[in-house]
């Protein structure tokens, strides 16, 4: 288990490029299963999670080359199936979340995608019903072994196109879905698609690649399958998450920091939500500028002065993923707000700690916390944590750097899994952070 030693309590100030999004990456990276042909990606993120998955893709087979960094070739024309079914895969496929997304390209081109039941946060109920619904509508035959928590899908016939109400908008269901039904017989019509950014870049490059996708960030998706795909150049995003991060980052030390080249049409309603918050944040061409926010920052209420509430929900409503950083920048807002984070149900559970460091935070159940900010009167305790998941785990980081003293966060596994070389990212614009490497 990994470790950060934090010396809290000092301004940071420079320039921050964000990484390329994890969750874009993911998928994207389950596409090259799509075709024979050669896709290369560019942007890629060399962290835990992107870096396993590519680990699994090897051992299907796909020729894979690094062409520089974060760019990639990967070649899928001889696909070993019989991997789906060893030990192997069986451990390397249950370490993360993306790594479901294979399914889709593989039922669609080989008529069968089998996975052990995948990992990720552990953040509450993340069942795979939608995607697997989707499968069975698509035409395919669904299996699974609760013993061993394998799921399999069957279509040995192919695939043929049709109507579908999803009964969420999952992200990674809706990815999944896209990718089988983009070689399906016929016309598939999905509607209650999520539409996050990740999934339209994933039907961008899937159009690239000769599929016909149209509606394309908006929760009707219409697919006219084809026979095969072609090969394609792709970029991923930036990561949405992470410029978030660097904004609760930037607010909560008072620094001024420029975070670089972050699609600013890409980013929803990200700004606005901090802005609610009373952070600063100028659009300087493509980049973010975050001015140093000595005189702190003040919550904003309703028109009819009512206190405000930070919700979740599907794009292009405010991301789950960001919720937790939102969180822990009210410590030290002027104000109060109601954090409600909806989808998942064991994610608010962290703010033990931040209350641990003298944060007033009330948790009103699982899934709703208030917070009475303390507008930098009182400033929060340095102490020893454990990172309980990713995003838990930078808000905690977040915290320990404005917290006076030193501070220890364990398990920063989970941090690894999404945030690219984060100590040394941070200690080019100031942190005192130092990894302590695990025995
Ligand atoms: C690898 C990856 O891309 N992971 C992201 C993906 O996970 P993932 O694709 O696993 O998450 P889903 O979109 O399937 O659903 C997440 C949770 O939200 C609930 N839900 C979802 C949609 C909805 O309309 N109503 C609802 O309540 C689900 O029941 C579930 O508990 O999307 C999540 C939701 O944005 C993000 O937190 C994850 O970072
Ligand atoms: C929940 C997340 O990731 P995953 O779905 O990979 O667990 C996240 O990125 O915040």
């Amino acid at each position: 288990m990994g470790t950060f030693q934090i010396e809290g309590g000092h301004k940071l100030k420079g320039e921050i490029r964000p990484q390329g999004a994890k969750n874009e990456a993911l998928q994207i990276l389950c596409a090259v299963l799509a075709t024979p042909e050669e896709v290369v990606i560019d942007n890629i993120p060399d962290i835990r999670d992107v870096n396993k998955l590519i680990e699994i893709l090897g051992n299907l087979g796909v020729k894979i080359q690094k062409l520089g960094k974060g760019k990639y070739s990967f070649v899928s024309d001889d696909v070993k199936l019989e991997y789906l079914e060893s030990e192997l895969f069986k451990k390397e496929g249950s370490s993360l979340r993306g790594s479901i997304m294979i399914v889709g390209p593989l039922l669609a081109r080989f008529g069968k995608g089998y996975i052990p039941r995948p990992g990720g946060d552990k953040i509450g109920r993340r069942r795979l019903d939608t995607h697997f619904e989707g499968f069975i509508k698509l035409g395919a035959t669904f299996r699974y072994n609760r013993e061993e928590r394998f799921y399999g899908v069957e279509a040995p016939n192919g695939l043929t196109g049709t109507d579908m109400l999803l009964d969420q908008a999952s992200v990674t269901g809706t990815a999944n879905i896209v990718l089988a039904a983009v070689m399906a017989k016929g016309t598939t019509t999905i509607y209650n698609a999520a539409c996050e950014p990740y999934l339209q870049q994933l039907c961008k490059m899937l159009n690239s690649m000769g599929a016909k996708i149209s509606g394309v960030g908006s929760n009707l998706l219409t697919i006219e399958g084809v026979e095969s795909l072609g090969g394609c150049h792709h970029r991923i995003l930036p990561d949405m998450i992470e410029i978030g991060s660097w904004i609760g980052l930037a607010a909560m030390t008072k620094s001024e920091i420029t975070i670089k080249d972050v699609s600013w049409k890409d980013l929803g309603l990200i700004p606005e939500t901090f802005r609610k918050l009373g952070i600063t944040l100028e659009k300087q061409g493509d980049d973010i500028y975050i001015p140093s926010h000595d005189e702190g920052y003040e919550i904003q209420g309703y028109i009819d002065g009512s206190t405000l509430t930070v919700a979740d929900a599907p794009w292009p409503g405010f991301t789950p993923d960001l919720l937790s950083i939102v969180l822990v920048v009210c410590t030290q807002a002027k104000g109060n707000v109601l954090i409600h984070q909806k989808m998942f149900e064991s994610r608010l559970f962290f703010v033990d700690k931040l209350i641990d460091m003298g944060a007033r935070i009330i948790l009103c159940d699982p899934h709703r916390a208030t917070v009475m900010g303390h507008n930098f009167q009182s400033q929060l305790k340095a102490t020893t944590m454990v990172s309980p998941d990713i995003r838990a785990g930078i808000s905690l980081l977040i915290a320990a750097l404005s917290a006076k003293g030193t501070s220890i966060i364990h398990n920063i596994e989970q941090i690894d899994r999404g945030y690219e070389n984060i100590d040394e990212r941070l200690r080019a614009i100031g942190a005192k952070i130092t990894r302590i490497e695990s025995a």
